[in-house]
Formats: C-alpha cells, structure tokens, sequence
C-alpha cells in the first residue's frame, strides 16, 4: 500500500480521528459477519434470545444479565478472530505455538460460551417454567 493510499497517513482534525475510528470499528464488525461463519451464527442466536427476552418481559436486572452473556460470546469471537488473522499473517505454516495459540483463543471463546449458557438456564429456566405451568393449567 502507497503511503498516499494509507488512511492513518490523512490528515485529520481530532474530531474527524474520533470519527474515523468508529469507521474502522463498524469496517471491522462487518468483516467478522462476511468473513466468519461462527460470528454470524452467534449474532443470529443473540438476535433471538433479545426477541426472547422481550417477549417474557425480563426484569432490567436479567436483561443485563443477558447483555453481558451476549456480549461475552461476541466479543471473545471477536478477539479470537483478530488473533487467527495475525497469526495467519505473521505465521501461515505449520508452528506448534500457532496452534497453541489459536486453541486457547478457541478455548476463550468456548468458555465465554458455555457462561452464557448458565446465565441463560438461570435467567430463562424460571421465566420458562411458570410459562409451562401456565400453558398445563
Ligand atoms: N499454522 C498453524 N500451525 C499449527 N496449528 C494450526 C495452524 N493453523 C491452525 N492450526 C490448528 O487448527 C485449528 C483451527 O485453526 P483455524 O485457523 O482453521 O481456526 P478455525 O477455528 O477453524 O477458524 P475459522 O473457522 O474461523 O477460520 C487451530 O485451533 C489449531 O489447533
């Protein structure tokens, strides 16, 4: 890439620095859903359970809850995302430390998953009980 082409080399006043960030946020999201088929899996799922939780009118606390376990899952598949990419990059061939490395970033994200599976038995279990009892009555 030309120095001309590079983004970081434009000249910016603060705010439009400020700005410019949210692009590259945004740029980034959407490369996770084009790109990565586990990240537009869990978007899907979370894009449900907030339809769930609305419709069982959970309580601010356990819409919290909910937010946290969402954003747990979404944001480690994130992070182990960027590290493939930079392992990939800096290291495409075969190195036991790459798959060391790769496997605890999965190992992340697999645990960030499993919490919100409990978060979510804790939270919907109640809601989706008396819900049941309701429907036998
Ligand atoms: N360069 C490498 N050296 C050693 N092992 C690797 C290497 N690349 C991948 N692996 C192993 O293969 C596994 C899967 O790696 P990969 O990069 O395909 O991730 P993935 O979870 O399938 O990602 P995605 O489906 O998001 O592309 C890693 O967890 C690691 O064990």
């Amino acid at each position: 890439m030309s120095k001309l082409s590079d983004p970081r080399r434009a000249p910016r006043s603060a705010w439009g620095r400020f700005l410019a960030g949210f692009t590259y946020a945004f740029r980034g999201l959407w490369y996770a859903l084009r790109t990565q088929r586990n990240f537009r899996v869990h978007t899907g799922v979370a894009l449900l359970v907030i339809i769930a939780a609305s419709l069982l009118h959970l309580s601010p606390i356990e819409f919290a809850l909910v937010a946290v376990a969402i954003g747990s899952v979404l944001i480690s598949e994130l992070v182990n995302t960027s590290i493939e990419l930079c392992l990939d990059l800096l290291h495409p061939e075969y190195h036991p430390l790459v798959r060391a490395a790769k496997d605890v970033a999965a190992g992340a994200v697999l645990l960030s998953a499993l919490l919100a599976v409990a978060i979510g038995v804790c939270v919907f279990g109640p809601h989706l009980w008396s819900w049941w009892l309701t429907l036998r009555r």
